[in-house]
């Protein structure tokens, strides 16, 4: 099992308290320390959650597979108001601390990394339906106009490229295997750009073929158990049990996990309420970050501030290269507290827009202010 693959189990997830206000009121809590600091409590919790699962691929998948995506709040927990201050401490509401963010984004370029299902569109129960509203594509074609974009996705790069429909962006898709650069570009870039080619990384190319063969074989092998969808994401697959009776899981899984055992190339983890099977290479969405800072000539730039937003496990790697450069803020979409290695937090897709939608508020502002001086 690989680190894709770790999940919260459910004994993790504190409730939050109820969602607060989505401007900076003159209550909400003053700018602390950049980044923010983690307690000690919380280090003790994540040492819990690191023992309670197995990494070498021991513990439960049905354990896991009934936590990988709540979508209510519990009734019932074993752990106190505490826990929950405490984990809302150290992952702050990027919107409550939006002033310390833009403290530390002053003279800095912001590159900006989006996650798609959960962070831009809400969790639904047919993945063809998660469609992103007019108002966020507003929001992220707005944030594009100043900052590079990109959109980092599970998904298929053509298919997310048609929920978002925004050709001035960079499309990451199949967790980062698949790469292409924008086919609009800003007139000031324009004329730099012709003859560039425009798929920029495919670096599991070579398992095309395999790919293929096992979505046939999933699709043959699921196809009586009702509520199943294998997804091609075309470098990756996605087997989703959403809406699959929680008395099937295991059978699933097991299938499933038959059907791999013939292919020892690829590897399966888990997201929300899906089971990912994807090529073993040294390729996640954080590798497509860095590999996207490269091709935009800020790898070494200490000038940057690449902010990454995302909701899901495989979001993590994507956070932990942030932490381990000490540049940049990674922000967790999740109305639960998750164990993570993001700084910020924001709840739900609509908190999401409201933060872009502030964030070229304060650029805008910043240019004024520049051009006067
Ligand atoms: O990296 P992402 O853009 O977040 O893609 C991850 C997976 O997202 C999609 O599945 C998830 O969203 C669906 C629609 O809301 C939901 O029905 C499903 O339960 C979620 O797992 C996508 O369909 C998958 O292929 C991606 O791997």
């Amino acid at each position: 099992m690989t680190k894709q693959s770790i999940v919260v189990p459910e004994e993790m997830l504190f409730l939050i308290p109820p969602p607060a206000a989505k401007t900076v009121s003159a209550t909400a809590p003053q700018p602390g320390p950049f980044p923010p600091p983690r307690s000690a409590a919380f280090t003790a919790n994540y040492k819990k959650l690191m023992t309670h699962l197995d990494l070498h691929g021991n513990s439960s998948w049905a354990e896991t597979m009934k936590t990988s995506s709540p979508t209510h709040l519990r009734t019932s927990t074993s752990h106190s108001e505490r826990d929950d201050t405490d984990w809302n401490r150290n992952h702050p509401s990027a919107l409550y601390r939006f002033e310390e963010i833009a403290a530390a984004a002053k003279g800095k370029k912001i590159v900006m990394f989006l996650d798609y299902d959960g962070t831009l569109s809400p969790i639904v129960d047919n993945p063809d339906s998660a469609f992103m509203s007019e108002a966020m594509r507003a929001a992220v074609k707005n944030v594009a106009r100043y900052f590079p974009t990109a959109i980092v996705s599970g998904r298929c790069r053509d298919k997310v490229y048609s929920f978002v429909q925004l050709a001035e962006l960079y499309y990451a898709g199949s967790h980062g295997m698949d790469i292409k650069g924008p086919t609009k570009w800003p007139k000031k870039h324009r004329q730099s750009r012709v003859g560039a080619k425009s798929v920029l990384c495919q670096p599991a190319s070579a398992f095309l073929p395999m790919i293929n063969e096992i979505y046939s074989v999933l699709l043959d092998k699921t196809k009586l158990i009702p509520g199943v969808m294998v997804e091609n994401n075309i470098f990756c697959l996605s087997v989703h049990f959403r809406c699959v009776e929680e008395k099937r899981w295991i059978v699933l899984e097991e299938k499933v996990r038959s059907v791999l055992a013939s292919y020892p190339e690829l590897k399966l983890t888990q997201g929300r309420k899906v089971l990912e099977i994807r090529p073993t290479i040294e390729w996640d969405k954080g590798k497509a970050l860095e590999f996207l800072l490269a091709e935009l000539g800020l790898s070494d730039c200490n000038d940057i501030l690449p902010v990454y937003i995302g909701d899901d496990r495989t979001d993590e790697d994507a956070f932990k290269v942030l932490r381990d450069r000490g540049q940049g803020l990674g922000i967790l979409v999740s109305k639960f507290p998750k164990e993570t290695c993001a700084t910020y937090s924001l709840k739900e897709p609509s908190e999401v827009k409201e933060f872009l939608r502030r964030l070229v508020e304060w650029k805008q502002y910043s240019l004024r202010v520049q051009k006067k001086a």
